[in-house]
């Protein structure tokens, strides 16, 4: 999976204590697109949702210092403008914009400018002689965001009062500034919220949208700007797209508003509700993680395995002949099922890549293995392939199997596993001499069949098989990672009691 392009998205705009409006604002909005955000402080308010009650303008010389703090060392990718309080505040964002954009080390980034004067409480949040700087400072924009307020302030005219009107401004100021407007309908009446981007040509594109009921409208135009500029970083040149996708991400945060519980009055945005929404508060563990837990869950009944009788007598080549056939025997009819169930995992695999290795498994399972178990009980044997019955453990085994096998392809896949997995790791440590030393000896009884468990095409597949069903697990939601859990974690105890049936325990 490679990465997305994440872009450094820059807010400069002022504080909202209680997180609704403002940088705080900005940097959900910014990490809800997809962006990484940044903020400079213009000015810190005392706010809540309910309304102003200070703000204090840090020296322009110290907002300065934080600007350049950030484009002498990062490579910014858009930037937001929202608040900026006064004049000096205007002058100071403009001369460090007009110092790095397009400069070597910062080549040229697209600038959203907010034009914020007022708070959605109505109190004032721009000097009001600061609106001929403000207009002064629209063309170093490439999207200027007024509300009805705001357009009516910088064209110089009443208030809309309908959307035709506000277009009509619109046009006017993007003819005006040669910058494109995004005309935002959210203070009209009715039931429609319609937005347009209104480029300096004259060119319309609406954006539709029906009223969304809630109190909780706090912060919307800080949010929506910070998102078109985490989108416009993202696509570069293509602003309907980014105001369409921003607006979409916007509308459903507001709808969600009402899940939230901040302050009395006009409440926040929920940001990210529709990422919470679609799974992205549940973490989800790597295939490796996968890997590690369930190996280590099954430590004890892998011990308890390697402790058997069987396993003792067969490292260190005391196991009665009988006992070892009749292993051989319950193992023949055991993988006539397995590869049937083999084959079943390949007819539900996701992907021709899994489907192939599966089938190949299936073909392995029921070629390769019964040729060897035929020649071990051909008819000098004690014991034949076609006579033997199941006994309760192969049964037990095989219809744990079967029953996965009706289940989804994770579940089959995961209670396949175990075969592989714990018989491959059995047999690199019988021939390792890691469970007797005698095992690795030429003279040993059972030298031959020992021999089988060194194979290099067998422990590839195991390791593919692993990392087909890991990677099902970390990619599955935590329910149906549970139930593989669970599939492979039985599949492996069945591993135990098989291994464990004969007499010699
Ligand atoms: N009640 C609402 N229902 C749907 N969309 C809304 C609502 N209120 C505002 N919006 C949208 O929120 C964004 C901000 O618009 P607006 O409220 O006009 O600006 P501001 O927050 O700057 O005052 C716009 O996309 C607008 O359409
Ligand atoms: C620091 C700051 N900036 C802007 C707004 C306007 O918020 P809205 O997005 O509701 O217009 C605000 N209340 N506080």
């Amino acid at each position: 999976m490679t990465a997305p392009f994440t872009p450094n998205i820059l807010s400069i705009a002022g504080t909202d204590p209680t997180g609704g409006a403002g940088i705080q604002a900005d940097l959900k909005s910014i990490a809800a697109g997809g962006g990484y955000g940044m903020a400079v402080v213009t000015a810190l308010v005392a706010q809540n949702t309910r309304g102003v009650r200070e703000v204090h303008v840090p020296d322009t010389a110290f907002l300065r210092a934080q600007l350049d703090a950030v484009s002498d060392d990062v490579r910014i990718d858009a930037v937001k403008i929202g608040m900026l309080a006064n004049t000096e505040v205007i002058e100071t964002v403009a001369d460090w914009l007009g110092a790095v954009r397009g400069a070597t080390a910062q080549p040229s980034f697209p600038v959203v400018l907010d034009p914020v004067m007022i708070a959605a409480s109505g109190d004032p949040l721009l000097a009001p002689e600061t609106i001929e700087a403000l207009r002064r400072l629209i063309p170093l924009a490439d999207l200027v965001t007024p509300n009805l307020f705001e357009l009516a302030e910088l064209t110089g005219e009443a208030v809309a009062a309908d959307w035709a009107a506000a277009l009509a401004q619109g046009r006017r100021l993007a003819e005006a500034t040669g910058v494109r407007v995004l005309v935002k309908g959210g203070h009209l009446p009715g039931e429609s919220a319609p937005d347009a981007l209104v480029a300096p040509g004259g060119e319309v594109t609406e954006f539709a949208g029906s009223r969304i009921h809630t109190p909780h409208t706090h912060g919307t135009g800080c949010s929506l700007s910070a998102g078109v500029a985490t989108r416009i970083a993202r696509r570069p040149g293509d602003w309907a797209a980014a105001v369409g996708e921003a607006k979409a991400w916007l509308r459903e945060s507001l709808a969600a508003a009402g899940e939230l519980s901040v302050g009395g009055g006009s409440g926040p945005l929920n940001h990210l509700a529709g990422l919470w929404l679609r799974g992205g508060l549940e973490t989800r563990p790597t295939a490796e993680a996968v890997r590690e837990t369930w190996w280590a869950g099954i430590a004890t009944v892998r011990e308890q395995t390697e402790q058997l009788g069987f396993i003792r007598g067969l490292a260190d080549g005391t196991l009665e002949r009988a006992h070892f056939l009749e292993y051989i025997a319950q193992d023949s009819v055991y993988l006539h099922a397995y590869a049937r169930v083999l084959a079943r995992v390949s007819e539900i695999a996701p992907s021709p890549e899994e489907q192939a290795f599966w089938a190949r498994a299936a073909h392995g399972a029921i070629m390769g293995e019964l040729e060897l178990h035929r020649a071990r009980l051909g008819d000098d044997a004690p014991i034949h392939v076609a006579s033997a019955a199941p006994s309760a453990a192969t049964s037990g085994y095989v219809n744990h199997l079967l029953a996965a096998s009706t289940k989804d392809y994770a579940e089959a896949a995961a209670a396949v596993l175990p075969c592989f997995w714990v018989y491959a790791d059995l047999g690199k440590r019988l021939v390792s001499g890691a469970i007797h030393a005698r095992a690795q000896q030429a003279d040993h009884p059972y030298a031959e069949w020992i021999a089988t468990y060194d194979d290099a095409g067998f422990a590839a597949d195991n390791e593919t098989a692993i990392g087909y069903v890991t990677a099902a697990a970390a990619a599955a939601d935590a329910a149906t990672r549970e139930r593989m859990w669970r599939a492979f974690e039985v599949g492996a105890i069945w591993e135990r009691e098989f291994f464990g049936q004969t007499p010699a325990g």
